[in-house]
């Protein structure tokens, strides 16, 4: 049975697109970038400063916020929005890769993932139902399917392996998920590695079972970006062109090109606030180590142009003195800062592609981090 659309595509410019989608908390414009808001905070950033960073939407992880402070309690606290005080669209992962990166004594079986909680070491047992509803405990605006991420480089026999075990699983979300509150969305997950038939297989068969929207998974989990970019040409064409596609973990500023080129619509990762935490500044001339000694002394802004007040306002040399002293500020500044960044290269890519000017905006931004800092 085919899910109700809640995307509306807007413009197309070659295979870049910008569109809507409206979800029961506000509507995301698309391409979109979703910084990943861990166990419901933003790691060193306000709410308000994520909002006016220019995100209309955020991630947040159930692995996390299952263990802490747990799906129940949340729920009874009035849900992720009122728990968190973010009050727009959140789209919550299902948990199943972050136990495969996070907890260690982890099984998986037809039935569900099971695995100790790296927090006080409790059995969990995670089933494609319970993830289910866990999200809906969370209030997800956007849920995931479970699924089985492999790591690359990976046998033909493993990647089609998880591939099939994910497709049931997409099966088993779904039916968990039918009864959902109108407008909430699940979206399922195409694996298959880096192998183009498993993509297809993949693309087909998700798309025979219906979601809101399909995201591309398995990658960006150690491949060459080269074999990133096939696998999205290979598996975007396969997917309904009428609902949001969703890149997985993805990814520094050019990889957000190369892909939105390829027809992504949304993206969500760590790296804005994780590198800002450790003193790398992401800019229109490319990526800057405020750790750098070259810093010390200068008293220029990160980017006199920017339209983000702390990357115009505030001398590289005290950015540099605040990461070498391990001082909190410099780790919120630079935080907020690349989230700015990434938020403005989104919005730029989606001006572009209404505009019918993408190439030369990919161009012009490909220069601009050639040019390097100056
Ligand atoms: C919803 C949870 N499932 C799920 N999350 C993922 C998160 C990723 N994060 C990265 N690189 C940082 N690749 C990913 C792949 C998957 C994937 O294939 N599946």
């Amino acid at each position: 049975m085919s899910l109700p659309n809640h995307f509306e595509l807007l413009a197309t410019n070659g295979t870049a697109r910008t569109g809507r989608l409206t979800t029961p908390h506000g509507v995301v414009q698309t391409p979109a970038f979703m910084p990943v808001g861990t166990a419901g905070a933003m790691k060193g950033m306000h709410w308000r400063e994520v909002r006016d960073a220019g995100a209309d939407i955020v991630l947040g992880n159930t692995y996390h916020l299952m263990l802490r402070p747990g799906a129940e309690r949340i729920a009874a606290l009035g849900g992720l929005q009122t728990f968190t005080g973010w009050n727009g669209p959140m789209l919550t992962d299902s948990g199943g890769f972050q136990v495969m990166s996070l907890s260690d004594l982890r099984k998986v079986s037809e039935k569900a993932v099971t695995f100790r909680s790296h927090i006080d070491g409790a059995k969990v047992e995670l089933s494609p139902e319970r993830s289910i509803e866990v999200q809906r405990l969370l209030g997800a605006d956007i849920a995931m399917q479970m699924d089985e991420c492999v790591r690359l480089p990976a046998t033909r026999d493993d990647i089609e392996r998880a591939m099939r075990l994910s497709l049931r699983w997409a099966e088993r979300s779904k039916r968990a998920f039918e009864s959902a509150p109108d407008g909430n969305m699940l979206f399922g997950i195409v694996q298959g590695g880096d192998i183009p038939e498993m993509r297809h297989i993949n693309a087909r068969e998700l798309v025979d079972i219906g979601f809101h929207g399909y995201a591309i998974g398995g990658l960006a989990v150690g491949e060459p970006q080269a074999v990133m970019l096939a696998m999205i040409e290979e598996t975007a064409p396969a997917l309904p062109v009428d609902r949001p596609r969703y890149l997985m973990g993805v990814g520094t500023p050019e990889d957000l090109l190369e892909a939105v080129a390829r027809g992504i619509d949304m993206f969500d990762c760590v790296l804005p606030t994780r590198n800002g935490r450790h003193g790398m500044a992401f800019t229109r001339f490319g990526q800057i180590n405020l750790r750098n000694a070259r810093h010390a002394d200068d008293p220029r802004p990160l980017d006199e142009e920017s339209e983000w007040p702390s990357a115009r306002n505030i001398s590289r040399a005290y950015l540099h003195h605040l990461v070498r002293s391990g001082e909190t500020l410099g780790a919120m500044l630079l935080s907020e800062i690349n989230v700015a960044y990434y938020q403005h290269l989104m919005q730029g890519m989606r001006e572009a592609i209404t505009a019918g000017t993408f190439e030369t905006f990919q161009e012009q931004t490909r220069a601009g981090w050639a040019k390097g800092d100056i």
